[in-house]
């Protein structure tokens, strides 16, 4: 069963067409990044998720049930750090995880929740004093409360210091160790990377592509540049690296003291590397390191984005 699924969702706000025909499905256990610019759909989509918001036209299905027919049972399964949210000033951290838990009438332990989202020594505060950071971990530590089937983050990275991503990282992983599915929304692209098993990309209320990052990358940008470190940078490496077919370029930086240096040498297909290799060591050179440079994310994410609504990539 997956865990979501949607089937021609769309939503309409009078003229705004916020969401147009999505069909998404995320399998149970996964991790899902759900990638797009401001204002490419991604809230209401979750707001949808959650029957927050009626779709206008559409179906969905959480967990193998219908929102809008039982909101309760998707929402008792399904933790969920939403983008805004609202906390009591004048009560402890504590105190929110308590009426969070109560009201799942689960018997974790607050104390526990706050340790995981590293809220320890802070449990007492009243919340009104809490740095943004710690609000958003305490809203984390929230959504974690009777150890949910569906786990929805919206922009969860949203005010954390590294420290607070690392954290957020190490839950989602373990969330996911459990089993749980994560459904994370956010601009903070390396992390996403870091993370998810695949990922969707909206634009303009459109589901362009959804696919793991390597997929991405192999669709629309296959070059992949080979740093060699070597011992020494023959006179013909060039020459003999860019008699192969499939490699586009070759740049040799030999280090000042004359000895060794680096060959970076992009390739149109990765399959080419192994040969690059060994055309270098016939050359006479001994590799002692060798580095891989793919295209990152963000730049698979421009790619897709730079041309909106078209739905087709630059
Ligand atoms: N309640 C609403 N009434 C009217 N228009 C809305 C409403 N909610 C969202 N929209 C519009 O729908 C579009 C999609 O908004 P949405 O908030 O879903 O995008 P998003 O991808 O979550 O953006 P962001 O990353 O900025 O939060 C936007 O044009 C937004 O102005």
């Amino acid at each position: 069963m997956a865990a979501i699924e949607t089937n021609g969702v769309s939503k309409r706000f009078d003229e705004t067409h916020a969401v147009r025909d999505i069909d998404l499905t995320v399998e149970s256990g996964e991790v899902f990044g759900f990638l797009g610019p401001n204002g490419a759909g991604k809230s209401t989509t979750i707001n949808m998720l959650l029957d927050f918001v009626r779709p206008t036209t559409g179906a969905i299905s959480i967990l193998g049930v219908d929102p809008q027919e039982q909101p309760r049972v998707v929402r008792r399964r399904t933790g969920v750090l939403p983008e805004g949210y609202a906390f009591y000033d004048r009560l402890s951290g504590r105190r929110h995880v308590e009426l969070a838990i109560d009201m799942y009438e689960s018997d974790d332990d607050p104390v526990d929740i706050l340790a995981r989202v590293g809220l320890t020594g802070d449990e007492e505060t009243a919340v009104g004093t809490y740095s943004k950071g710690m609000r958003q971990r305490l809203a984390l530590g929230i959504a974690l409360v009777d150890d949910p089937d569906l786990l929805i983050l919206d922009e969860p990275s949203s005010g954390l210091d590294p420290n607070g991503i690392r954290t957020l990282r190490e839950i989602v992983r373990e969330e996911a160790d459990h089993g749980t599915t994560v459904f994370l929304s956010s601009h903070v692209l390396d992390q996403v990377e870091a993370v998810c098993d695949r990922v969707a990309i909206m634009n303009d209320g459109t589901l362009l592509t959804v696919d793991t990052v390597d997929g991405l990358r192999e669709t629309l940008d296959p070059n992949s540049t080979l740093i060699l470190s070597v011992d020494t940078v023959p006179e013909s490496v060039s020459q003999r690296l860019a008699e192969l077919d499939r490699v586009d370029t070759v740049a040799v930086d030999a280090a000042s003291t004359g000895r060794g240096g680096t060959i970076s040498i992009t390739c149109t297909d990765s399959g080419v590397k192994s040969a690059a290799i060994g055309r270098v060591e016939d050359a006479g050179a001994t590799v002692t390191d060798i580095d891989v440079e793919d295209s990152s994310l963000e730049e698979l994410f421009a790619a897709y984005t730079a041309s909106p609504s078209d739905g087709e990539p630059r």
